[in-house]
């Protein structure tokens, strides 16, 4: 199939769209991947969505607010734009959405939830190609944590590298995915990355980012902060994990890192971020054998020197796999696209905790 798989991840920076040719179990080829921006209004509209949307939703109007229905056209307006400079035919889009609010259940029993915005009808009218989207409900329903869904594709990537291996997301939100030797998964979330570096770069200089980490650089990590950080229950709670992007904030409001200098606290966040990762290690059941980190925070080399420092294993950009950083949970998209119309998994019990292989995902035909 010709796929197009579109991700508007964490850190909110835009869309990115790669075309993929797959059966959802093996890669044809990799075609053009690009990224739209998202203006900063729209950016600034969407931050504003993520604070707003647990009150939004526990009050039940979080389907029809009005902010949020304006929100959700406009990025699926910007993602259409993305399909369209693509320029190539295609079968399917993946459309992920924008993740709003992330609540998986915690414990058995408990109705959890996971809410990703974006008018499924709508890009299918604009492109007039088919879409699947609302890729994690069917696990968070099941019990599952809805989150990662890139393993299965990470699979796919890797079934030449030698094994056990790590591959690191790190975006808003960092996630992992292990595979063992004999192809077994165990893949959760692993901690704040980018999300909490750029709310501080975006305060304490205005900022989108620490670009090339210059900030961090400039500073160093305080121990005492992050020694409260290293406390948070979820480094240590086994996996099925994840977690909403806001998940930390508190933490880190509570830990005393916001009276740090600028360059202290972006090293303190980036060693943070690290350590997450290095407690993520633990989980495995046996050490990787390398660490290929993709996402934006590969590009922040105070970043990759904290990961280097505590990792027992090399740590490598994806690209030292022959992979495209930037687009693989783009690709990933258009993967699980051609999964969910060949009726395949998603999500397996080694990555979300559902109870079984789980298939996912809505189709919206053409022109609907
Ligand atoms: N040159 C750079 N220097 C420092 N940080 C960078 C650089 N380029 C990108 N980043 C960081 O990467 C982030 C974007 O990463 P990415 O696009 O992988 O995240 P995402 O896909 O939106 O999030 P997620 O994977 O959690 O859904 C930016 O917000 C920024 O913090
Ligand atoms: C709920 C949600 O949108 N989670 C994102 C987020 O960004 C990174 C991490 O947290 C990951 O779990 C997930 O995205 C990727 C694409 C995933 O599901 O694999």
């Amino acid at each position: 199939m010709r796929t197009i798989g579109l991700m508007s991840g964490t850190s909110l920076d835009g869309v990115d769209a790669a075309y993929v040719e797959t059966d959802g179990e093996r890669i044809g080829r990799f075609g053009r991947t690009l990224t739209i921006p998202y203006p900063a209004g729209l950016r600034r509209d969407l931050r504003g969505l993520l604070d707003a949307a647990p009150a939004l939703h526990a009050e039940g109007r979080l389907a029809d607010h009005p902010a949020l229905l304006d929100c959700a056209r406009r990025l699926t307006e910007h993602h259409a734009e993305a399909v369209a400079a693509l320029n190539l035919p295609a079968d399917l889009i993946g459309f992920h959405g924008q993740t709003i609010l992330h609540r998986p259940a915690s414990r058995p029993g408990e109705r959890g939830h996971t809410w990703q915005i974006g008018d499924a009808a709508l890009l299918a009218r604009r492109t007039g190609v088919e879409v699947v989207h609302d890729f994690r409900s069917a696990d968070v329903a099941a019990g599952g944590q809805g989150a990662p869904l890139v393993p299965v594709f990470h699979r796919v990537l890797a079934e030449a590298l030698p094994r056990p291996v790590a591959i690191l997301n790190l975006g808003g939100v960092g996630n992992v995915t292990w595979i063992g030797r004999d192809g077994s998964l165990v893949a959760f979330d692993t901690g704040p990355a980018n999300g909490p570096l750029d709310d501080w770069a975006m305060r304490t200089t205005g900022q989108d980012c620490d670009r090339d980490g210059l900030l961090a650089l400039s500073g160093k990590p305080d121990g005492s902060v992050l020694a409260r950080l290293a406390v948070h229950p979820y480094l240590a709670a086994p996996p099925p994990k994840s977690l909403d992007r806001l998940d930390f904030d508190r933490a880190i409001r509570e830990s005393g890192a916001g009276a740090l200098s600028p360059g202290d606290g972006a090293a303190t966040l980036a060693a943070f971020c690290a350590a997450c990762v290095a407690a993520a290690a633990r989980h495995f059941p046996e050490p990787p054998s390398q660490w290929l980190v993709a996402g934006g925070g590969r590009r922040n080399p105070a970043l990759m020197r904290a990961l280097a420092a505590v990792l027992d294993a090399p740590v490598r950009p994806a690209e030292a796999a022959g992979w495209d950083g930037d687009a693989l949970e783009a690709q990933a998209f258009g993967v699980l696209a051609a999964r969910v119309a060949r009726g395949l998994p998603l999500t397996f019990p080694g990555t979300t905790g559902a109870p079984r292989p789980m298939t996912g995902g809505r189709r919206v035909a053409a022109f609907a």
